[in-house]
């Protein structure tokens, strides 16, 4: 793996030459620099090794008369520098602190070598804010987790970290208006003081829009959170209002209260950042240009807010048309909120892949690209490393090379597992958002070969086979050697449940293997226990399926769900089938049973995966508002008739009489309509289906008119 600068540098000159690393050092910087992270990073380098005559190095900042002799070479862009590492000295000379602080994290990444090489290092940063968005739903990141991200920031070049997570009650609804408690603001103060050290901007969002009211009550409660985050040291701030109803959604009410607190805080303030916003309306599939939310926002507020963006789509890659269709409407460069590797959606899923899709064209469109990622902050490290050298660099990034030097650099004694672990678990699945990443890239071909030649002709395509065989070893290898790895524990310890699943997907496709080679040599007795040991392997996967990551939204753990578990179930069919059609034997040949099939004309809805839990099956809930228009349904088909228990709906609202019915259709036929009986004082509605069989049941919009309701959850049981 040959050595590279992390992120990739805009200029990097070697001089075919090295030089022993310095044991001794001499930093020879301006007094008042003592303080500085740059120098703290120098001191660690050389822990205790600083010496009076020990091989000097230079450290400066643009207008030193110390690094004068440099002025030509240290680019003049924000957070640049210039690092030449030379026979008899080293020089870092940065264009501001953060600059000269990223030209220690360089010569850092350089000390890594057995020798230093003579380089000259030129770079700077295409974006001037770079970083993460802790803004997902589920379990907020702890705090061993950010200290860790915020070290990681520093050594990646990213400057931001947004604090946002939606679970957070002091950050939302309904504690917003509260100070934080003693401990939980001794914490935020350790991760302020944190960000200083590695030269990261931490923003504290608030979340205000759910139950704002535009009086001066609650302009000044805002007010005086932000001066008490001010006291725990917090230099930045940020306002969300999204994924918000009613009153807090208003674009002059939002730009009144953000341009009252740029005025009188910020401005006033003098050492605070530019306040950053997400407005309501975040992405141009909602966006209504002719309502006018996002040019009065355009206009009204103060040039210097920053306005956040998530593109065509709440989960949609950036590219140049994406900025040409918003920059204009916000008069100012959008601010990306890239939605990846957040799963707050498909929960059930790692996302450990390349990150790929965004333009390499459009460093002059954006303010700034921030990424929301994964509940698992190890696990989402991999993507970050790339955001980061994407953002840094957009002209060379290059997603493949930056995934693998992700993987080295997260687990260096292991990068060969990790790669085959986070090769096949990377795509999403079903999703409502339609969102989808590659998946199992390099084994595809083989996969396709021997899945037609099986299925189409009964014949193994030997190369193939072998090909999938050593895949399926790997797999288990990785597995195995990640479980036990003794490095990075916190990492293994998220992604568990995931590395038990993989084993399995491992020693399942081995089975499979071997159930399509005894079939087509007529190995009859042998086939019979291959084809139990894979069934047994199927209900340890839905054991694992159904034990961890239990959660309300998409339960369990899926592992090579795009093409492995695919094509391995339908080789256990094919297999199967054609073993019966051999011996007249009637063994059951379903792999991964989905008995029920959900059709709707309501496209909100449409693309949501339908889940089967034991004997309850379920629809995947939706963050959305549903716009169900008048006569839309939602269907749930049997694959045969089957005898259901309950049904279970919750609308996010009770007054469904009269707007909506929801009926069955029985073996014979009929269509009945059930009373739906609210189930608790929340909005559960509960309706029995009968005794009688159920082909399908649906639930439709039958008011007349438009109906907005949300789709917290669609279940039911079988008795
Ligand atoms: C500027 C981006 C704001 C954003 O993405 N908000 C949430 C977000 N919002 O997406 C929705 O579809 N939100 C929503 C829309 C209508 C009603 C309720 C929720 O999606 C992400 C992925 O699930 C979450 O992690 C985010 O917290």
């Amino acid at each position: 793996q040959n050595f590279q600068i992390q992120p990739t540098p805009q200029q990097y000159v070697t001089l075919q030459d090295s030089l022993e690393i310095p044991l001794q050092v001499s930093l020879i910087t301006d007094k008042s620099y003592e303080n500085l992270p740059a120098v703290s990073l120098v001191e660690n380098l050389w822990k205790g090794q600083i010496k009076e005559n020990g091989f000097p190095i230079y450290l400066g900042i643009q207008g030193d008369k110390l690094v004068k002799k440099y002025k030509k070479n240290i680019p003049n862009k924000s957070e640049g520098y210039y690092l030449s590492i030379e026979k008899d000295k080293i020089i870092v000379a940065g264009a501001d602190e953060q600059g000269l602080f990223y030209g220690i994290q360089t010569l850092a990444q350089l000390l890594t070598l057995p020798k230093l090489p003579l380089v000259q290092v030129t770079d700077y940063p295409d974006l001037p804010y770079r970083g993460v968005v802790e803004g997902f739903y589920g379990t907020p990141w702890s705090q061993d987790a950010r200290l860790r991200q915020l070290e990681f920031y520093g050594k990646n070049k990213l400057n931001v970290y947004l604090y946002g997570p939606k679970d957070d009650p002091y950050h939302s609804t309904p504690n917003w208006r509260k100070p934080y408690p003693p401990q939980e603001a001794a914490q935020l103060k350790a991760l302020v003081d944190k960000a200083k050290e590695n030269e990261v901007i931490f923003y504290w969002a608030i979340h205000p829009g759910q139950d704002i009211r535009w009086n001066t009550e609650d302009r000044d409660a805002l007010m005086k959170k932000f001066e008490s985050m001010y006291e725990l040291g917090v230099r930045a701030f940020a306002v969300f209002f999204d994924d918000i109803s009613g009153e807090g959604t208003k674009a002059e009410k939002q730009a009144e209260l953000l341009n009252y607190l740029d005025d009188n805080f910020v401005k006033v303030k003098g050492d605070v950042a530019p306040l950053v916003m997400c407005p309501t309306e975040y992405n141009k599939s909602w966006s209504d240009v002719k309502g006018g939310y996002l040019t009065t926002l355009g206009d009204k507020l103060n040039k210097g807010i920053q306005i956040m963006w998530t593109g065509d789509r709440v989960i949609a890659c950036i590219d140049k048309p994406s900025m040409e269709f918003i920059n204009p409407l916000l008069k100012r460069k959008a601010y990306i909120w890239w939605n990846f590797p957040v799963s707050d959606y498909v929960r059930d899923h790692l996302l450990m892949g390349p990150v790929y899709g965004n333009g390499l064209d459009i460093k002059d469109d954006m303010a700034a690209f921030v990424s929301n990622p994964m509940e698992r902050a190890e696990a989402s490290k991999i993507a970050l490393y790339s955001i980061a050298d994407y953002a840094w660099n957009l002209e060379s990034y290059d997603s493949d090379n930056s995934w693998k030097r992700a993987i080295q650099d997260l687990m260096p004694q292991h990068a060969k597992y990790l790669e085959t672990f986070a090769a096949h678990n990377s795509d999403l699945g079903e999703n409502g958002h339609g969102f989808r990443r590659d998946e199992s890239v390099a084994l595809q071909p083989a996969l396709k070969a021997l899945q037609e030649s099986y299925t189409k002709e009964g014949k193994i395509d030997e190369k193939a086979y072998l090909e999938v065989s050593d895949a399926c070893q790997q797999i288990i290898l990785s597995a195995d050697m990640l479980m036990a790895s003794k490095t990075n524990r916190p990492l293994i310890e998220e992604i568990k449940p995931w590395l038990i699943q993989f084993k399995l997907v491992g020693e399942y496709g081995q089975q499979v293997l071997q159930m399509i080679q005894e079939q087509a040599t007529g190995k009859t007795e042998d086939f019979k226990e291959t084809y139990a040991h894979a069934q047994a392997l199927q209900v340890q996967m839905g054991e694992v399926d159904a034990t961890y990551n239990q959660n309300p939204y998409q339960p369990g753990v899926k592992s090579g769900s795009k093409c492995l578990m695919p094509t391995f179930n339908s080789l256990f069919e094919a297999s199967t089938i054609r073993y019966n059609q051999q011996q007249g034997t009637q063994l059951d040949t379903r792999a991964e049973y989905q008995p029920y099939t959900l059709n709707s004309d309501v496209s909100q809805l449409a693309l949501l995966p339908v889940r089967r839990k034991g004997r309850t099956g379920a629809v995947s809930s939706s963050n959305e508002v549903i716009l169900w228009q008048s006569n839309g349904q939602l269907t749930l088909a049997m694959d045969y008739p089957r005898t259901l228990g309950n049904i279970v709906l919750d609308l996010g609202t009770l007054d469904i009489e009269g707007k909506f019915v929801l009926e069955v259709q029985t073996a014979d036929g009929n269509w009945k309509t059930l009373e739906l009986k609210p189930a608790n004082n929340k909005t559960l509605l509960v309706a029995q289906a009968g005794s009688e069989q159920v082909v399908q049941f649906r639930l439709k919009n039958t008011s007349g008119t438009l109906q907005k309701v949300y789709f917290k959850r669609c279940s039911f049981n079988e008795l």
